[in-house]
């Protein structure tokens, strides 16, 4: 039996749907909508769309968002400065950095230049620190995403294998982290789950993929998942965003549905997720700066 599509983009739109009732509630208080500044250096035509997508998503929601469009050979100075002029404006909520980053320019020095409470991407190590001792502030968006996309498809974590490969900052680290905490009040999404992370390096990888009841791949080759490494009745999230021949692919084999029970599919799987806990966190922000 052909494998249950899990359905990124009607999940996202009904998370979206929640935050433009809170909005809206919040408005009618007095408040000012939350606001999203979005900060893109160069031309890189996939993050062009990807922040095209944010703003249209954070319109539809009711959320602010301006875009800040700099050129390729903007330097480190000017963009630290434009950051900490974010840093400073009370109608910026959330300040997202598009990476990649031009090479000169070093991503780290503009993460840690972000103020932490605007940090919406959760990159500044204050909030992995934060989230690594389970008192996330924000959770990062993807495995925040990914999270979401199984409570909501009724998929439980709690005590499940779950083998994550890749081990990026951005998804494979953070998301193992939150799917392996325990859930408490300051950390209610945590997974619960006994956890493996895994990448191109690991031996016997075919075998410890065939232990997932839940396989995550984030690890960034297309089709790099194949169904021999699936266990039968297993659940995939496919992570990747690879572009093969200027089509959007992800990190798992089409045949892959043929052996698990659900599938999350590229495009409209993980994808609209991110975008839809992006603006949640906009709207933590917002909460947190009582603005
Ligand atoms: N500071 C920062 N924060 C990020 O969250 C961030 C980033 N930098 N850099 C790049 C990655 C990638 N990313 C995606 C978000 C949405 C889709 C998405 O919505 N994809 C659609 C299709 C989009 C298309 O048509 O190409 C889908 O999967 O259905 C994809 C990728 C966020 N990222």
């Amino acid at each position: 039996m052909p494998a249950r599509k899990i359905e990124g983009i009607r999940l996202a739109k009904v998370i979206k749907a929640e935050i433009a009732l809170e909005v809206a509630r919040r408005v009618a208080d007095g408040k000012h909508p939350p606001g999203l500044a979005a900060v893109l250096v160069g031309e890189n035509p996939a993050s062009q769309v990807y922040v095209r997508n944010k703003r249209k998503a954070c319109e539809e929601a009711g959320l602010n968002s301006w875009l800040h469009h700099l050129p390729a050979d903007t330097t480190q100075e000017e963009l630290l400065k434009l950051v900490h002029t974010l840093n400073q404006d009370p109608k910026v909520n959330g300040i997202l950095v598009q990476l990649p980053l031009p090479k000169h320019i070093d991503e780290e020095t503009i993460l840690r230049a972000v103020t932490p409470l605007k940090d919406v991407d959760s990159f500044h190590p204050e909030n992995v620190g934060l989230l690594m001792t389970g008192h996330p502030r924000f959770m990062p968006c993807t495995p925040f995403g990914v999270l979401q996309m199984l409570k909501r498809s009724d998929i439980e974590t709690a005590g499940k294998r779950v083998v994550i490969l890749g081990r990026s900052n951005i998804v494979g680290k953070p998301l193992a982290l939150m799917m392996m905490q325990k859930p408490s009040d300051a950390n209610p999404h945590a997974g619960d789950a006994t956890v493996t992370v895994a990448h191109r390096g690991t031996k016997h990888l075919k075998e410890i993929c065939q232990q997932a009841e839940i396989l995550i791949a984030a690890i960034g080759v297309p089709n790099f998942v194949t169904a021999q490494m699936v266990q039968p009745g297993a659940v995939v999230i496919d992570v990747g965003i690879n572009s093969v021949n200027g089509k959007l692919c992800g990190d798992v084999d089409p045949e892959v549905g043929e052996v698990a029970a659900a599938l999350s599919p590229v495009p409209g799987g993980v994808g609209p997720m991110t975008i839809a806990m992006l603006l949640q966190n906009t709207l933590k922000a917002a909460t947190i700066h009582q603005t």
